[in-house]
C-alpha cells in the first residue's frame, strides 16, 4: 500500500512562519454551520444558527415547515394493496407506530463492501421510497434555501441544490445507529438531510463529529411533538450536514423516532435561487491576513513554487481506476475548503485539487535512488499491490507534465533549492515543484481511500477521497503586486 510520509505534519507544524495552528483554529465560527436544526417554535424569531444572518426569512421557513408536516401513507407489504396512514398534525397513537414498524424491514448498513444486518451496530427499521409517500414537501418547506445558505455559503454561488428522498427510518426503544459516514452515491452528492417527524420519544439524538473531541448533539426528541416548551404543537426537527461527517444516532430510550432521510445533491435544474455572495467573516479575514503575510515574505518560495492545503472534507470519486479527474472538484469544495480556495483566488493564485501520492514505500519503489518520489496529480493514479508490470505502467502514467514531483516534501523548505541541479530531474517530464504545506496533510491518505469502513449502505461505484488543494505561488518579485493591492 502507498502511504504518506508521516513526517509531513511534523515539519509543517514546526514552521513558525506558517502560523499553522492559527490557520486551522481560525475558523471555529464555521463549525457551527456544519449543521442546523430548527431550535425555535414556529412563528417566534430566532436564528437557526447563531452568528449567521441568511437572506431567507426564517420565520416564513418555520411557519411553512409547520404547515407542511401533513401525514404519511405507507404500504403494509411490498406487494399487497393494504396501506397505513399516520397523521402528524395531531398526537399519534402508539398502536399506529407499532403498525408502521410491522410494515418496515430491518435496516442494513454498509460494512466494507457488503450490506450487513447487525443490530449491535444498527438497530432500526426502514422503508424504501417505493413503500411510502410523505405529505411533507421539502421544496415548499423552504429548507433548501436555508441549507444552501448555511452549508454552501463559501462555495461557488451559482451551484443549486436538490434533496432526494432516500429512506424512512423508525427507531423504537433500544434502536440506534453507531458511527458512520453517509455513503457517497454520486459526485453530485454533498450532504445529508434528516427530518425527524413529530412523535413522542426519549433519546435518539443525532451526534455529529467533525474532528476528534468536537461533537454536536442534535436532540431532535426535544424539538418535536409534545416536548417541553413546544406547547404541544407538533413540529419537525431537521439537521443538514456534509455527508462525510461522522455521525451516529444514540439509543432511543422510549417511544418511536421516525425520520425521513434525504441525499443533498447539486443540480442544474432546481428552482432554488442562486446563493448571494457572502460577506467575509472575521475568521476568513484572519486567514487572509495569514496568507498575505506568508506571501509577502521573501523567505517563502522566493523563486516560486506551491502552497499545499490538506483538504478538511472528503469528496466522492468513482471507484473505477480509469481516468478519474480531480480538477472539477474545485468547484464543489465544501466549507473551510471553499474558503481556502476563495482566499487563494483573491491573491490571484491559481488553484487545483490534486491527489497526493507517495511512492517511497519499499513495496513500490518506482525510482530507486531518486530523492523525490512524492507526486501531486490532477488525475487518480493506480494504487495497490505492485508487480513489475504495474510499476512499468505506473511510471508511464507518472511521466505526465501535468503531474508535479514534489520537492522537499519531507524536509523544511529550502527556498533557494536549485531545481535543475538534480540530474535525474532533468530527464523527468513531470514538473518539479517546491511545495510548502500550509495546512498539514498528515491525515491524508493517497487516493482513493481504503473502502469505507462504515457507511449507511454499501456502495460499489463511489468512494470518498482525501485530497489536497495546491496553489501555485509565483516568484516573490512577481507576486508582490497582487499582495499589495489586496487586503
Ligand atoms: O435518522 C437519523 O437521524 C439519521 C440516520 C442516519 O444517519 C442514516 O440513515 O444514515
Ligand atoms: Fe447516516
Amino acid at each position: 500500500m502507498i502511504r504518506l510520509n508521516p513526517s509531513y505534519a511534523g515539519w509543517v507544524s514546526g514552521r513558525k512562519l506558517l502560523r499553522l495552528p492559527f490557520i486551522l483554529r481560525s475558523l471555529p465560527g464555521h463549525h457551527r454551520r456544519l449543521f442546523s436544526g430548527q431550535k425555535e417554535a414556529p412563528k417566534t424569531t430566532g436564528d437557526v444558527d447563531a452568528g449567521v444572518s441568511p437572506p431567507v426569512d426564517l420565520d416564513v421557513v418555520k411557519a411553512l415547515l409547520h404547515r407542511t408536516i401533513g401525514g404519511l401513507a405507507y404500504r403494509k407489504t411490498s406487494t399487497g394493496p393494504d396501506a397505513g396512514w399516520l397523521d402528524f398534525t395531531g398526537r399519534i397513537p402508539k398502536q399506529d407506530l407499532e403498525d408502521l414498524v410491522q410494515a418496515c424491514d430491518p435496516a442494513t448498513f454498509g460494512r466494507g463492501n457488503k450490506d450487513v444486518l447487525d443490530p449491535s451496530y444498527r438497530r432500526a427499521w426502514k422503508l424504501d421510497t417505493s413503500r411510502f409517500a410523505s405529505q411533507f414537501d421539502v421544496v415548499k418547506s423552504g429548507l433548501l434555501e436555508v441549507i444552501h445558505d448555511e452549508l454552501l455559503r463559501y462555495g461557488d454561488s451559482s451551484l443549486k441544490i436538490d434533496a432526494q428522498l432516500y429512506k424512512l427510518n423508525v427507531y423504537g426503544p433500544g434502536s440506534h445507529f453507531k458511527s458512520h459516514l453517509d455513503t457517497p452515491r454520486s459526485d453530485i452528492m454533498f450532504g445529508s438531510l434528516v427530518v425527524v417527524l413529530p412523535t413522542t420519544h426519549v433519546g435518539g439524538d443525532l451526534v455529529l463529529r467533525y474532528k476528534e473531541n468536537t461533537a454536536w448533539t442534535f436532540e431532535s426528541s426535544k424539538l418535536v411533538g409534545e416536548a417541553e416548551g413546544t406547547q404541544g404543537t407538533p413540529r419537525l426537527a431537521w439537521a443538514a450536514f456534509f455527508s462525510d461527517i461522522e455521525h451516529e444516532v444514540s439509543v432511543v430510550e422510549s417511544g418511536y423516532r421516525v425520520s425521513l432521510t434525504y441525499n443533498l445533491n447539486y443540480t442544474d435544474n432546481s428552482s432554488a435561487p442562486s446563493l448571494p455572495a457572502s460577506q467575509p467573516t472575521a475568521e476568513e479575514a484572519n486567514l487572509k491576513k495569514a496568507l498575505r503575510d506568508l506571501l509577502a515574505s521573501p523567505d517563502v518560495l522566493l523563486d516560486g513554487g506551491a502552497l499545499g492545503f490538506g483538504l478538511t472534507y472528503k469528496y466522492p470519486i468513482p471507484l473505477t481506476t480509469e481516468d478519474i479527474d480531480f480538477v472539477p472538484l474545485a468547484r464543489r469544495l465544501k466549507g473551510t475548503d471553499a474558503v481556502l480556495k476563495r482566499i487563494c483566488s483573491d491573491f490571484n493564485l491559481e488553484c487545483q485539487v490534486m491527489g497526493l501520492y507517495d511512492y517511497q514505500d519499499e513495496e513500490c519503489d518506482v525510482d530507486p535512488g531518486a530523492p523525490y518520489r512524492v507526486y501531486l496529480t490532477p488525475k487518480a493514479l493506480p494504487i495497490g499491490a505492485w508487480d513489475d508490470e504495474d510499476i512499468g505502467s505506473l511510471l508511464e502514467t507518472l511521466n505526465d507534465p501535468k503531474n508535479f514531483r514534489v520537492l522537499d516534501a519531507t524536509r523544511p523548505l529550502q527556498p533557494q533549492i536549485d531545481v535543475k541541479s538534480a540530474d535525474y530531474i532533468e530527464a523527468d517530464p513531470t514538473t518539479a515543484i517546491a511545495l510548502l504545506w500550509a495546512t498539514p496533510s498528515n491525515d491524508l491518505v493517497s487516493v482513493p481511500t481504503p473502502i469505507m469502513a462504515y457507511g449507511n449502505q454499501t456502495e460499489v461505484d463511489w468512494r470518498y477521497a482525501n485530497l489536497v488543494l495546491v496553489a501555485i505561488v509565483p516568484p516573490y518579485k512577481d507576486r508582490l503586486g497582487h499582495i499589495a493591492g489586496n487586503s
